[in-house]
């Protein structure tokens, strides 16, 4: 089922315009990543679908309702979620804390006393944290984690607001190469079995062949191919105007798992 549909997105800043009547669609438990050089228009298409930016032009649908131009609160209430990076006040809360905090916020509950949010969804964030491989170490401090490993908490506390369309700007920025196609992986298994829509942008390109199912290039505010990652890496306007001879190799080294 047709998750999320885009058309017709566009957004000016002063003279630049820097999405051109963007449209695309989303399904179910798909992985759609956007790809593209710096200044093409991704974060600025994120942003209108994630409700920080208000578009010119064009509509957002989300399961067949209007939502373009609504602020991301609201968004959020149905089902539209984000990762993001662990504030720095709470890195000395232990990573259960963390989750069972997003939970918290998830149940409109954030104004629990502290001794009772200490014992609340206890057994909802572990679970979380199990899904992504984080439970043996659900006491630690966040700020002891990791890099990777504190990418796994930010993915459970985006889970924990049970969204249905996931938005993941640059997930793996930052990371180690063999740590990104493992944290992209685990984000593609939860996915397809749980029904989420992702929506990524990512410069690494390893990453993005080997877990998306589907890509849209962007190149100067307009989508220029779309596809599969076999048809996005064998566009000769693809491999022109963006992967060039490394992002090439990189596509071409990438296998996807096979999905059944
Ligand atoms: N708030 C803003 N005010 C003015 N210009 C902006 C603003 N945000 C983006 N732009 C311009 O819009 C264009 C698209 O920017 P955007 O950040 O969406 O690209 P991007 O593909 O996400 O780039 P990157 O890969 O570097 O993050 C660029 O020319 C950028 O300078």
């Amino acid at each position: 089922m047709t998750l999320l549909a885009v058309e017709g997105l566009t957004k000016r800043f002063g003279g630049v315009l820097a999405a051109k009547s963007v449209s695309f669609a989303l399904d179910e438990g798909e992985m759609l990543a956007i790809i593209g050089p710096n200044g093409a228009g991704k974060s600025t298409t994120f942003n209108m679908v994630g409700g920080q930016l208000r578009p010119d032009g064009g509509s957002v649908m989300l399961a067949g309702k209007d939502v373009t131009g609504l602020p991301s609160r609201a968004l959020c209430r149905m089902g539209v979620g984000r990762t993001f990076q662990v504030a720095q006040t709470f890195l000395s809360f232990s990573v259960l804390g963390n989750v069972q905090m997003a939970l918290l916020a998830h149940h409109g509950q954030t104004r629990q006393l502290l001794s009772d949010a200490a014992v609340m969804h206890r057994d909802a964030a572990l679970a979380l944290l199990d899904r992504v491989g984080m439970a043996a170490q659900a006491g630690r401090p966040i700020g002891e984690l990791a890099y990777g490993d504190v990418k796994r908490v930010e993915l459970a506390i985006a889970l924990a607001a049970a969204p249905r369309l996931l938005l993941m700007d640059e997930p793996t920025a930052g990371m180690a190469p063999s740590e990104r196609t493992a944290l992209m992986a685990l984000v593609a298994g939860i996915a397809r079995a749980e029904r989420i829509g992702v929506l990524f942008t990512e410069h690494d390109m390893d990453a993005v062949f080997a877990h998306a199912d589907r890509i849209l290039v962007l190149v100067r505010g307009e989508i220029i191919a779309r596809g599969s990652p076999e048809e996005v890496r064998a566009d000769p306007e693809v491999q022109r105007v963006y992967l060039g001879h490394s992002g090439t190799r990189a596509a071409g080294r990438a296998r996807r798992p096979v999905h059944g």
